[in-house]
């Protein structure tokens, strides 16, 4: 089946932008308030960073699966994306305030971390997953920087406390992996998904 456009069950903007970027036409399928979604990122104990942003992208999917069918929406191929920053075995969410941004943005000052996004899609009854991993390599952050970083607001609704588009983007000095996938959405990846599902791309 050759799909005209994919429904986006996504409230970030970089993930729009992204695909509308990459040509694709996408339909929002955001979840209403009486969905606890803050409730699918919680992470298990011991959970390692990639098992728990594969999981997380699976529960999202389910859930917009749910949505879909329960808007009675016409049918097509959905895509989710997770995540997550990973310090070693440590997973770095969103921040919850200042307090927590500041302790992120100092484990992460002065060294290597992982950002990892999983992009999951369906099409019918299957699904498809992809993992992106990229290596991030932070020069030494000053209190002074984080301080001001934090106050301009940048590091919130953001994994790690921070953007690599924005103003943070100067702080890294090596980048291996998807830039974009940093961002939220692996190009690459969601390019190959979304043909399995039957998109033009
Ligand atoms: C590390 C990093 C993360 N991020 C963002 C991407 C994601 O939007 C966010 C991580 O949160 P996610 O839980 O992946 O996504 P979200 O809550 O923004 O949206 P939804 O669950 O509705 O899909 O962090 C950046 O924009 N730049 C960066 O450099």
């Amino acid at each position: 089946m050759i799909a005209s456009f994919v429904y986006l069950a996504s409230a970030s903007p970089r993930r729009k932008d992204l695909l509308k970027q990459m040509g694709v036409t996408t339909r929002p399928l955001l979840a209403d308030k009486r969905e606890n979604v803050e409730q699918l990122e919680e992470v298990r104990r011991g959970e390692l960073p990639r098992d728990y942003v594969l999981r997380v992208a699976k529960l999202k999917l389910d859930a917009a699966r749910r949505r879909l069918q329960a808007r009675g929406l016409p049918p097509a191929p959905i895509l989710v994306a997770d995540t997550t920053v990973a310090l070693g075995r440590r997973i770095l969410g969103k921040p919850d305030g200042p307090d927590e941004a500041r302790a992120m943005l100092g484990a992460l000052s002065g060294r290597s971390h992982r950002v990892l996004t999983a992009v999951a899609v369906s099409a019918g009854v299957q699904s498809f997953v992809e993992l992106s991993v990229t290596r991030v390599e932070f020069v030494p952050l000053s209190a002074s920087m984080i301080d001001a970083y934090i106050d301009g607001g940048e590091c919130f609704g953001k994994a790690g406390a921070y953007g690599i588009q924005g103003r943070a983007g100067t702080w890294a000095r090596r980048v291996v992996g998807s830039h974009t996938g940093v961002m939220g959405l692996p190009v690459f990846e969601t390019a190959t998904l979304l043909r399995r599902a039957g998109l033009r791309i």
